[in-house]
């Protein structure tokens, strides 16, 4: 695969893993296909897994659940390690599937793909070191903490990270000691395959993670069966709300990372050229199709001019076309609807009253092999107000609305009025602003003077609409485990009868 070329690769193997193996699912609730955004082809048609085939993959957990939950820390710090490692060495092929299926620049896969291997070499570590406490009562008796893991765990991811998004709901899984299903989006179904192949290579029980194939009936099934212990959702709002209300039938922990419509604000003591570097980083990354995106760019007034010049410059100098050449930094988007969705925005903003300074457009590469592929030039908005559609909605799209505002009040009032909380960013010099802007604004992911970075250290996960629960940091090990009291009595029973 690392040599591939765009237009070539087609997928022959079944694309459900179950049991430690690529398996074809015993039955199926329709078929889907997959593309290749960059050219528009059909690199995959495969059979949604149906009820039969999700029970299949919950009895193949359960087993592995058996053993590797009997496991130490230490022992299972030594699986995720390996997997870490063969990640690493396979990094090059691992990112030219996910640019085939995604769309994504292959420079920006790889990045991807290192936040991958990091975050199951960070939950190694933490795997490790997992441990309760001791707690003395009087009359020597004592109490103790387990921390226990849950069981069966499912992810149900969306197609803009497939395979970050596999890596960050199971390795946090993996670490506590729960098995995990995992339902890729349809549109991205093929690098979960790589991930479930590495973990059993790097020695975890066949069935201790396992993909099925699907859309919302196979989440479905997911979600209501009686053994699956948590869900961990990426996805919309509107999905979420659902996995919400399937999960309270089932009393059944969730994690929430759903979308956003974040703020960056660029005060006028910024360093111009970071915080140009910072507005981009926050809006073209994946081609826009990033949850945590800084879509609603605030300028403070006496820069605006000079900022918005500088943004539309360096935008325009975006690298757009076959996402696995080397030098491209934008690829196309995801399929044709999305493409069609996007253009809408852009089209409503004009009919609104704002002014695109570049790009909205469809493009057509010269490469007649890509002259059928989901391209737009990445589009800059101005003289945008608060209530227009493309500063209120979450487009996923190459789309910047730039705003102007005058004070720090003003702002924060601006930034805050939004249903979502996913992220938010600030550049200015001044500490003391950077740190009080920070706390005011709602977000569960403030950046400083940078957007859109992603260390696997530090936890990632939403405020308001935007979900609940946290991805990566030591935080998330909680999400993935309970705490069990073992109370010990050392004397005789006092009791009350
Ligand atoms: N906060 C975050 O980390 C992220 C959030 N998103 C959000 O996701 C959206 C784009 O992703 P999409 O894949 O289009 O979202 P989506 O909500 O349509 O689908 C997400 C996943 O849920 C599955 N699904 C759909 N209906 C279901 C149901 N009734 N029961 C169980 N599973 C179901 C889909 O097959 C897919 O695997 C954007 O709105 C974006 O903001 C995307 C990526 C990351
Ligand atoms: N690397 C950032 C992940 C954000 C998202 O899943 O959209």
């Amino acid at each position: 695969v690392a040599a591939m070329s765009t237009g070539t690769f087609v997928v022959s193997q079944p694309l459900n893993y179950r049991g430690g193996a690529r398996v074809e699912p015993v039955d199926a609730s329709g078929t889907e296909k997959a593309f290749e955004p960059a050219t528009g082809r059909v690199i995959a048609t495969f059979a949604c897994s149906g009820e039969k085939e999700v029970n299949l993959a919950v009895e193949n957990a359960k087993a592995a659940f058996k053993l590797w939950s009997k496991k130490s820390g230490l022992e299972r710090c030594q699986v995720l390690l390996e997997a870490a490692r063969i990640i690493k060495e396979r990094k090059d092929e691992i990112a030219t599937v996910e640019t085939i299926n995604n769309g994504k620049s292959i420079f920006e896969a790889r990045l991807d793909v290192d936040t991958c291997w990091q975050c199951l070499e960070y939950y190694a570590g933490l795997a490790a070191s997992m441990a309760g406490e001791h707690i003395q009562l009087p009359g020597g008796s004592f109490g103790y903490t387990r921390r226990e893991p849950l069981g069966v765990c499912v992810g149900i991811g969306a197609w803009n990270y497939p395979f970050q998004i596999a890596c960050w709901k199971s390795a946090p899984a993996l670490a506590c000691g729960n098995a995990m299903i995992f339902k890729p989006s349809p549109f991205t179904p093929v690098s979960a395959l790589l991930l479930a192949e590495i973990y059993t290579k790097a020695g975890a029980p066949p069935g201790l993670f396992n993909v099925v194939q699907g859309g919302a009936a196979t989440g479905q099934f997911l979600c209501h069966h009686r053994e699956v212990a948590k869900i961990s959702f990426t996805g919309s709002v509107p999905t979420g709300v659902k996995i919400m209300e399937m999960s309270a039938k089932g009393v059944k922990p969730i994690t929430l990372e759903l979308g956003g419509k974040s703020p960056l604000i660029i005060f006028s003591d910024c360093n111009m050229e970071n915080a140009v570097k910072g507005a981009l980083m926050a809006n073209f990354l994946t081609q826009g199709q990033v949850c945590c995106n800084g879509t609603r760019v605030f300028v403070q007034k006496e820069i605006a001019d000079k900022f918005i010049n500088e943004v539309v410059k360096q935008t325009q100098k975006i690298k757009l076309g076959d996402p696995l050449l080397e030098d491209t930094r934008m690829g196309p988007l995801i399929n044709a609807p999305h493409l069609e969705r996007v253009l809408g925005f852009v089209k409503l903003a004009k009919e609104q009253g704002a002014t695109v300074l570049c790009g909205g457009e469809v493009y057509v590469p010269e490469d007649p092999k890509l002259k059928h592929g989901y391209y737009m030039t990445p589009c800059v908005l101005t003289n945008c107000r608060d209530d227009m559609t493309c500063v209120k909605e979450e487009i996923f799209g190459p789309v910047m609305s730039i705003l102007t505002f005058g004070t720090e009040a003003e702002v924060l009032e601006r930034a805050n009025d939004t249903t979502f909380g996913l992220a938010a960013g600030v550049f200015t010099r001044d500490i003391q602003r950077a740190h009080r802007v920070a706390a005011e604004l709602q977000a569960g992911t403030c950046y400083i003077n940078n957007y859109n970075v992603s260390p696997v250290e530090l936890p990632f996960g939403g405020y308001k609409k935007s979900g609940f629960g946290r991805e990566n940091g030591r935080v998330t090990i909680e999400y993935y485990s309970q705490l069990k009291t073992v109370c010990v009595e050392m004397g005789d029973v006092e009791s009350a009868f």
